[in-house]
């Protein structure tokens, strides 16, 4: 049979039309498997494709045997209900996921393989997702994708100018998060058509798009594949628009039920719409014992449809459930029809076999190149500008490391001052509320003598009784009480007088009495050598002032200067190191985590992995965005540490920052792995926040290490923290140098966990990818 005529809604020129019919209702070919050859020459051949999700013992399985079959310059409309696995199967045509078994090619190569230019510039892809930067103008879109595809900036602009205009896009430098749903399908559609690709893969674009602009497409798609060297692969819910396409595929339960020219499988059904023979051909797979739900067909869109388990068929000589002529005759590309003459019957090519394998290097020039200028500077310059546009991750970034810094030096380490202390003195009467006493070389009131170098970090309340001093302290409202008995200026004088000779109950009544509240530790001891050393300083004035030598009134043991530190060190220059670059290190955890996840699921990281970007490529832009963002943070966090608020640097401050920005960057990869290892945001900020306090806790920051149980030390040894934050606390309190095994050790393990983490991310990229 030779059907010569055409339909009156085709787009086709008659001539292709014609050619079309011709090739599909010429007598059936014999069935056999298609030849290396032949499946290169196809657009896209896939064969006997078995692919599922989740895990072996409970797989849910999308495509089984699937083969399918697309020749260059046709329009192929894939079709199916929702969930049948449309997306799964263009996701591995464009190299995104590979299939458990069976075989694709692509425009001659195999997905994913080198010089195969897929994923790449030979495909264009339009995902069902949006997958667009929203705070990127569409311009700035086009600039992107453009420079990933290796085209020259005037290049895009003129390709921008026919878009827009095509397309019927809004201004060029409106943000794309400000358009409406529609307008910004267009525009992801305008980024598949933006280079021009060999292979065009569009994944529901007609979705929210007006009739009018639907025709226009589909126009479109029929112009650039009139040429013969364009293809396009489209899936739609709009059946009948399906029309238009040269051949159609209709996709049920993992596998084709027909792959067919429209105006064929009306004629074949004798149905006036592909609603009815899709509806028919259902009924028909339903029929052969195949499970299938109930399938929606109304209002000219695929409804959902509910997939049930599926059985892995067994390899068939290419599908024979299949309706069509399909793998040997009808969708062979012109050129293997052209020389289907000289093809051998064992499938051996003679003529055309030089184009045809030429084919799969097509991008061979590429094939040694590890990246190219332009993507990197596309990928670099979206990521300092999606930051910049984002004023949340600008504050993050600037603003909070300096608030830590602040908060950091004003709150911790600071000595408590204006602690209340109970006093209880018998010795001596208060004259209008004030304990006098003489300055001179005077042995009266002593009590309030001595009390008079008490006044550093304390506020003192005179109480009647020891009592009600006590239940102060009790109820928390005075932090210690203080005692002298009503002979206490007296003891005192005979026990410096008696020396040994004073009795125990002389000895007893100099004492002042102390109860304090050590529930407190950082308070109770700061009470307890205050109180000492206001002795000292109050015994020392005394025999001062009476023409003794002062240092009979201290302990017989003389500390001089410290060889690192001063005689007062301070809790802040003990955690400040660590603080430092725990403040670095976690900020960039922060940033970089969420980053790739929040691309990952936008779709964003699945259109640039299309558009031939690779994970390494991706993580190296990261990395010198990364890098930029940790030095100015690094000057930030110095400048205030050091220089506003004092923190003592001994050392040199070059390694200082050196130090600093690898802790950042380590951080940073830290970040990748988790993004890397994380499907959801909510997850990987649970990830980060968790690692948080026990990386803090285990690194020596706030508390010497050495005060750890041995087997904790160990762990908190291998912490990519702990070594860190001891050579720069070398550096700083010490100013060790460099060669110093406590200084280089920390950036050896800063290193060392650099690699770690990378490798990890980069390992777990690639698993994930496959
Ligand atoms: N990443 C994934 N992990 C697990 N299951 C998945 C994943 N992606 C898709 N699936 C499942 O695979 C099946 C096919 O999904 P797919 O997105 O390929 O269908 P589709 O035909 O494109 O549907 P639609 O027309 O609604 O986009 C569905 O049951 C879906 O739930």
């Amino acid at each position: 049979m030779l059907i010569t005529e055409t339909s009156p809604s085709s787009p086709m020129g008659d001539e292709k039309e014609s050619k079309m019919s011709q090739i599909q209702f010429s007598p059936p070919f014999e069935k056999q498997e298609s030849t290396a050859w032949q499946k290169r020459q196809q657009a896209v051949c896939v064969r006997h494709a078995f692919k599922h999700y989740g895990s072996k013992k409970r797989p849910n399985h999308v495509l089984s045997n699937l083969n399918m079959t697309v020749s260059k310059g046709t329009i192929y409309g894939l079709l199916g209900a929702s969930g049948c696995g449309k997306t799964t199967l263009l996701s591995c045509i464009v190299g995104r996921r590979s299939l458990n078994s069976g075989e694709i090619w692509v425009l001659g190569g195999k997905p994913g393989t080198k010089g195969s230019g897929v994923p790449g510039k030979r495909v264009g892809y339009m995902p069902q997702e949006i997958a667009l930067y929203g705070e990127f103008t569409i311009k700035e879109t086009m600039m992107y994708f453009g420079w990933i595809f290796g085209m020259e900036t005037r290049e895009i602009a003129e390709r921008l100018r026919f878009l827009l205009d095509f397309l019927d896009l809004p201004s060029e430098n409106r943000m794309v998060k400000n358009l409406s749903g529609g307008q910004q399908r267009r525009v992801s559609f305008a980024v598949a058509l933006m280079h021009d690709p060999e292979l065009l893969i569009l994944d529901e674009p007609t979705v929210g798009v007006d009739p009018l602009l639907r025709q226009s497409i589909w126009m479109h798609l029929v112009r650039i594949t009139s040429s013969g060297d364009k293809t396009v692969i489209i899936t739609t819910h709009y059946i009948e628009e399906a029309r238009q396409a040269h051949c159609i595929g209709l996709m049920r339960s993992g596998k084709l039920l027909a792959e067919e020219s429209p105006q064929a499988l009306l004629t074949m059904y004798s149905c006036i719409s592909l609603e009815d023979v899709f509806l028919k051909l259902s009924r028909k797979q339903a029929g052969q014992g195949n499970n299938v739900v109930e399938l929606n067909v109304s209002g000219g869109s695929l409804g959902l449809n509910k997939m049930s388990k599926r059985e892995e068929a067994p390899y068939a000589a290419e599908d024979e459930h299949v309706v069509g002529l399909n793998f040997q005759a009808i969708n062979q590309s012109k050129e293997v029809l052209i020389v289907e003459n000289g093809v051998g019957s064992n499938g051996d090519l003679p003529g055309k076999m030089t184009e045809a394998v030429t084919n799969e290097c097509k991008d061979c020039g590429d094939c040694f190149n590890l990246t190219s200028r332009g993507k990197i500077k596309a990928l670099i310059q979206k990521n300092f500008l999606r930051m910049w546009r984002n004023i949340g991750v600008m504050l993050f970034i600037f603003v909070l490391p300096v608030m830590q810094v602040i908060l950091f030096c004003l709150a911790i380490g600071r000595d408590p001052t204006a602690l209340k202390l109970a006093i209880v003195n018998e010795d001596a009467r208060l004259i209008d509320g004030e304990c006098r006493f003489n300055s001179s070389c005077s042995m009266k009131n002593l009590s309030c003598r001595y009390l008079s170098f008490l006044t550093e970090h304390t506020h003192q309340i005179q109480y009647a009784n020891l009592s009600a001093a006590q239940r102060a302290v009790r109820e928390g409202d005075a932090w210690g009480v203080l005692y002298f008995n009503e002979n206490y200026t007296d003891s005192l004088v005979a026990r410096l007088a008696l020396a040994d000779t004073a009795d125990e109950e002389t000895v007893h009544l100099s004492d002042i009495q102390v109860w304090l509240d050590m529930s407190n530790q950082q308070i109770g001891l700061m009470l307890n050598r205050d109180i000492q050393y206001a002795y000292r300083d109050f015994a020392q004035d005394l025999l001062e002032v009476c023409k003794y030598n002062p240092k009979l009134g201290d302990i017989p043991i003389e500390f001089l200067d410290p060889i690192y530190g001063n005689k007062d060190p301070s809790f802040t220059d003990f955690v400040a190191p660590g603080v430092i670059l725990t403040i670095v290190f976690f900020l960039a955890v922060a940033l970089t985590s969420s980053a790739l996840i929040v691309e990952r699921m936008e779709g964003l990281l699945d259109r640039s992995w299309v558009a031939g970007v690779s994970p390494g490529e991706i993580l190296f832009s990261h990395v010198v965005t990364q890098f930029v963002v940790m030095c100015g943070q690094t000057a930030l966090v110095l400048i205030f540490m050091i220089l506003v608020f004092g923190v003592e640097n001994n050392g040199n401050i070059v390694y200082v920052i050196m130090l600093t920005i690898m802790q950042g960057l380590c951080g940073m990869c830290f970040g990748f792995v988790i993004s890397a290892a994380c499907e959801l945001e909510r997850n990987a900020i649970q990830l980060a926040l968790g690692s948080f306090y026990p990386t803090l806790l285990l690194s020596g920051v706030i508390w010497p290490i050495e005060g750890m149980p041995l087997v904790l030390r160990y762990v908190s040894l291998c912490l990519p923290l702990t070594l860190a934050t001891n050579s720069l606390r070398s550096i700083l309190t010490r100013g060790w140098p460099f060669t110093d095994p406590d200084v280089y050790m920390g950036f050896v393990a800063t290193l060392v966990w650099i690699a770690v983490f990378l490798t990890l991310t980069l390992t777990i990229l690639k698993v994930k990818k496959n």
